[in-house]
């Protein structure tokens, strides 16, 4: 089964305020694509994955991630994150109806086309399926088979929303890359200990990090 994978991009310029305390107000919107670019460039490498649909109403974001491969499909303006993937995933099927897709953070810098694949490969055997985070709290991939919605129900909690809502937690084994989202300061050092992009790699590198 090949995958579409629909990632929703925020406005650069609002992204990541959860890195205030790591990286200031000049360097979080250059770290966010960062983290985009290279969750993107690894997951055009994933053999399982077919093409990559953007959501973001951001020029630049759009710009640099349309250069790696990816398709690009403008935001719903003020939807929020689980409107602009509904929106994703419905412009992917409105010309192929049999897709199917997953969503998919744009903040794994780490991500490993191997493990990736790893993901959607367990993800084939339901419905619906989803991947919690390194935290255990919030979801990173939510996949929906042919003919099944993808419905996603990301925010807070949505580790426990995925589940109520029917999608099957999925848990195959050395997946870190694919769970590691970067929210935080700490969440930052562990993305750099599992190893980063090289675009992510190049940001960090002017960072001063706490603990490193
Ligand atoms: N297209 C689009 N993407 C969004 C929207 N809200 C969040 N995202 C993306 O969804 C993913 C998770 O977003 P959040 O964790 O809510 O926001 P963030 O910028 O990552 O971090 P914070 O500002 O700290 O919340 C990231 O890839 C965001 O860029 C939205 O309204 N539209
Ligand atoms: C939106 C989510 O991610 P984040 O932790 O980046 O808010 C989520 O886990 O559903």
């Amino acid at each position: 089964m090949q995958w579409t994978l629909v990632v929703p991009v925020k406005p650069l310029a609002r992204a990541k305020s959860r890195l205030a305390d790591t990286a200031d107000d000049g360097v979080r919107p250059g770290l966010a694509l960062a983290f985009a670019q290279d969750t993107v460039a690894a997951a055009l490498a994933c053999p399982a994955v077919a093409d990559v649909a953007v959501v973001t109403d951001d020029a630049r974001a759009g710009r640099e991630l349309a250069a790696l491969g990816a398709g690009i499909v403008p935001d719903e303006p003020g939807g929020g994150l689980n409107a602009a993937l509904a929106h994703g995933a419905a412009t992917v099927r409105a010309s192929r109806p049999e897709s199917p897709v997953a969503a998919l953070n744009a903040d794994l810098p780490a991500l490993r086309p191997a493990e990736l694949a790893r993901v959607l490969s367990a993800a084939t055997q339901f419905p619906r399926a989803f991947l919690p985070d390194a935290a255990g709290i919030g979801t990173t991939l939510l996949a929906a088979a042919p003919g099944h919605e993808l419905a996603p129900a990301f925010g807070t909690d949505s580790r426990a929303r995925h589940r109520a809502s029917g999608a099957v937690e999925l848990s195959p084994g050395a997946v870190d890359s694919v769970r590691q989202d970067v929210d935080t300061g700490a969440d930052l050092r562990l993305a750099l200990a599992l190893g980063v992009g090289p675009h992510t790699a190049a940001v960090a590198a002017r960072l001063l990090i706490p603990g490193q």
